[in-house]
């Protein structure tokens, strides 16, 4: 299964602006991102970047500068044609993607198992965290809840849709109260990235947060 990875560089994660500066945001952004690849590839499979720039990291990059639906429908539209032709039986493309801080092959590996046309990792706040499509007619439509958006689509083209329920593949990381998840749960190379801004764990209002104890 051809795995892809979509990743924005250029001023990544602004929702996260009230705590990091944008030099901070791009540097987790890019290790988010060295994260979800290295947890793709201990399932034994090769992830593509599908990125808005030209960028160095250790994965094969795809660059496509449109926005981030018409680039995953143009691979997901040229995937299927090349695995149809191949062996008519479609293998699928995987969609994952680069701010999945805490995933990890096993949670990956219950993503790639369910053998329907289409299979969905939703995130917190109905968005599509990761996701597979075998269906030839299946195209995306992100944001916007989009996890809704996805099972209405999946459902006017006949394509059989399951829904993973997982955690570790839910959560991704958009807000400042997400943080707390990465620095507790996180396994990658996120967590001491959080620590080197100075991010520890925090109860003083009498629930666990992710706070900014010292500048770095
Ligand atoms: N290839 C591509 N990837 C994108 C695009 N927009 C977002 N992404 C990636 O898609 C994933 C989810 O995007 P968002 O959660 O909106 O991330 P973001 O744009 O960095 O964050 P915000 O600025 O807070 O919305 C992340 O892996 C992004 O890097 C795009 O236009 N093209
Ligand atoms: C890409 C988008 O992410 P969100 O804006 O929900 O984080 C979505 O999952 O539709």
């Amino acid at each position: 299964m051809h795995v892809v990875v979509p990743y924005a560089p250029d001023a990544p994660k602004t929702r996260l602006e009230p705590v990091l500066s944008e030099r901070e945001r791009s540097r987790l952004a890019r290790v988010m991102l060295e994260d979800v690849l290295a947890a793709v590839r201990e399932t034994g499979r090769e992830p593509t970047v599908l990125s808005t720039e030209p960028l160095e990291v250790d994965a094969p990059v795809a660059v496509d500068r449109r926005p981030l639906t018409e680039a995953v429908n143009a691979v997901v539209r040229s995937q299927m044609r090349n695995s149809a032709a191949k062996s008519g039986d479609a293998t699928g493309v995987a969609v994952v993607m680069a701010d999945l801080a805490l995933t990890t092959p096993e949670a990956l590996e219950r993503l790639f198992a369910p053998d329907a046309d289409v299979v969905i990792a939703p995130g917190r706040g109905v968005g599509t965290n990761a996701l597979v499509v075998r269906h030839p007619e299946f195209r995306v439509d992100y944001h916007g809840g989009s996890y809704l958006d996805h099972r209405r689509i999946a459902d006017d083209v006949g394509a059989t849709l399951e829904t993973v329920d997982s955690f570790r593949l839910g959560t991704d990381v958009d807000e400042p109260g997400d943080l707390v998840e990465v620095l507790v749960h996180g396994t990658g190379r996120t967590p001491s990235c959080l620590r080197e801004f100075g991010f520890e764990l925090d109860s003083t209002d009498g629930r666990l947060e992710a706070v900014r104890s010292a500048e770095p």
